[in-house]
């Protein structure tokens, strides 16, 4: 049995925090901070390597509780055990979701709908372990019997980006003979840049792809094959050097790639949950499977924490519940992760689609269209870079975003100060967004400046900072593969504590599929050179004029 449809709308605690909310809108977060000594003691939490302080958010020991009654009152205990059970809680098409089996390092069984998945998910993890092993000995030779040196994985969305983010988070992890390259976009560019960095001979292809029908990796998978067969000549060696990552065993035949070169899962992982499945292939062919291992143990971690620690002190259960309270109460729109980490220059992309994909929905679980928010817009950039583009935005605009500031405590790069460099500005920022600067405090600087009161008066009010914007900190000692593992997987369940708060189905995607029927339609359209009139005027004169721009002759 699935868990209660809850319309968060109708809990006590909604309305107690609505009323919460308005007495405490103007409260000042480093007013909380001079009334008690250990407000960070109290609102922070660690987990293994990670630090987690929340402490400098607009919270007290009221609104903790009344959060956690939300999520009590929202039957989150019932959900997350329905997830980890392997209950279809993706119910519109029918499925479990189940992407922590893939990461299950207990060795006990875990059940899709009373089936033990875990046989598979191991077999298939000694299949990537030998593979990779192959590839990253050198074993593995190409069609002139060379070893392998470049990778590239061709995938778009969830079988891209988590590839993407972690292979460049672990770059220090990197085996020294191998290179990773990423193709997603249909845009010729990609492919044709990308190919041009490598070589035939010692290039291995991986096409991901979970449905295996997806046009843009199809048709650069096309592309690149023909590319290969321009050198190889001999459709046979496609099988030294094409390899299928994919739920759909009859297309990867289609295309050409021998089953014995596929590597399975399954229709209850989600594309944007997929990195820790077949899909991380090229993440155990760069970093070695030790570390993928070290990866899915990290998370294994993460998962543990989640399903067992009460929710007081359960790290994505507070994400979970803070994000709410400012997306619900408070109007913010947006949610800023920030990682002070050069490697983990793709994490916030990663989780745009991770959060925005899941929770982008306007339709509650019942059919309903929903009366309050619900997922955020989810962006970020690396600090420093960030503070020198949109911080002006965070610290001076009008618009509350609560942020995430990711650190790690010791770097991969030690070179000169660099690092405590970085570090100051993360704990300058959180500091600075949170106490701001008063009118006070400006004049007094213009005056131990020596500046008289007529020259600096007018700039008075450009140079307060109001404060009081939201931050955590996540501190972790090191971004290790394990670390990194705990972190994605810290996410992850925090887009599900959201979910299930705002009775929403997080694992579906439907929201994608108009625009791919429509462009379907449309591309035949582009095949001729006669005049488009089956759609509005403002798409029959794009598409009139495209066609007459893209006509040289003319
Ligand atoms: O792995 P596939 O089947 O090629 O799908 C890629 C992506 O396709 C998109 O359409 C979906 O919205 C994503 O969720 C998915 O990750």
């Amino acid at each position: 049995m699935a868990f209660p449809k809850v319309n968060p709308t109708q809990t006590n605690a909604w309305k107690q925090l609505t009323v919460h909310a308005e007495q405490t809108r103007d409260r000042q977060i480093k007013d909380l901070f001079a009334q008690d000594a250990d407000r960070f003691k109290k609102f922070s939490l660690t987990f293994e390597d990670i630090l987690l302080d929340y402490s400098k958010n607009n919270i007290s020991d009221q609104t903790k509780s009344l959060l956690l009654q939300l999520a009590e009152e929202s039957q989150l205990k019932q959900a997350i055990e329905a997830m980890f059970g392997g209950e279809a809680i993706n119910a519109t098409e029918g499925r479990s979701v189940l992407h922590t089996a893939l990461r299950n390092r207990s060795g006990k069984p875990v059940y899709s709908e009373g089936k033990d998945v875990m046989l598979d998910v191991n077999g298939v993890l000694a299949q990537m372990e030998k593979f990779s092993n192959q590839i990253i000995s050198g074993e593995w030779k190409g069609y002139t019997g060379k070893a392998i040196t470049d990778i590239v994985n061709i995938g778009i969305g969830g079988s891209d980006l988590g590839p993407v983010m972690v292979t460049e988070a672990l770059k220090p992890y990197w085996k020294s003979n191998m290179s990773v390259h990423f193709v997603s976009n249909v845009d010729g560019t990609h492919i044709v840049e990308t190919l041009k960095k490598v070589n035939p001979e010692t290039t291995l292809f991986m096409i991901a792809s979970k449905t295996f029908t997806t046009q843009e990796t199809m048709a650069n998978a096309h592309s690149a094959r023909n590319w290969f067969l321009t050198s190889a000549k001999d459709e046979s060696l496609v099988a030294k050097h094409f390899v299928a990552l994919s739920t759909n065993a009859k297309e990867v035949q289609k295309f050409g790639i021998d089953t014995a070169n596929m590597f399975g899962f399954w229709d209850w992982v989600g594309g944007r949950y997929s990195l820790w499945s077949a899909i991380g292939l090229s993440i155990a062919c760069t970093i070695g499977f030790d570390n993928f291992k070290a990866l899915l143990e990290g998370a294994y971690a993460m998962d543990q924490h989640f399903q067992t620690t009460p929710f007081a002190e359960n790290i994505p259960v507070t994400l979970g519940l803070l994000g709410v309270w400012y997306n619900n109460f408070f109007d913010a729109q947006s949610h800023a992760i920030l990682p002070y980490d050069q490697y983990m220059h793709r994490f916030a992309a990663y989780f745009q689609q991770g959060d925005m994909e899941s929770n982008g929905k306007y339709v509650d679980r019942n059919g309903t269209p929903v009366t309050y928010s619900t997922g955020p817009v989810i962006w970020g950039e690396p600090g420093t870079n960030g503070q020198h583009a949109f911080y002006q935005l965070i610290h001076q605009g009008t618009k509350l975003i609560p942020c995430d500031f990711i650190a790690p405590a010791i770097t991969h790069n030690a070179i000169g100060n660099h690092h405590t460099l970085l570090m100051s500005n993360f704990f300058a920022q959180t500091e600075a967004l949170m106490k701001g600067k008063t009118e006070a405090e400006v004049r007094d600087e213009f005056i131990k400046a020596g500046k008289s009161e007529t020259e600096f008066a007018p700039l008075v009010p450009f140079k307060v900072f109001q404060g009081n914007r939201p931050t955590n900190s996540i501190l972790v000692k090191r971004i290790t593969p394990y670390t990194l593992g705990s972190l994605i997987a810290m996410y992850e369940h925090k887009i599900f504590v959201q979910g299930v708060i705002w009775n929403i189905y997080s694992f579906d995607q439907w929201g994608v599929e108009l625009g791919k029927q429509l462009a379907s339609k449309i591309l035949p359209e582009l095949e001729t050179e006669e005049e488009v009139t089956s759609h509005d005027s403002s798409t029959n004169g794009l598409i009139n004029a495209f066609k007459s721009m893209r006509n040289i002759s003319k």
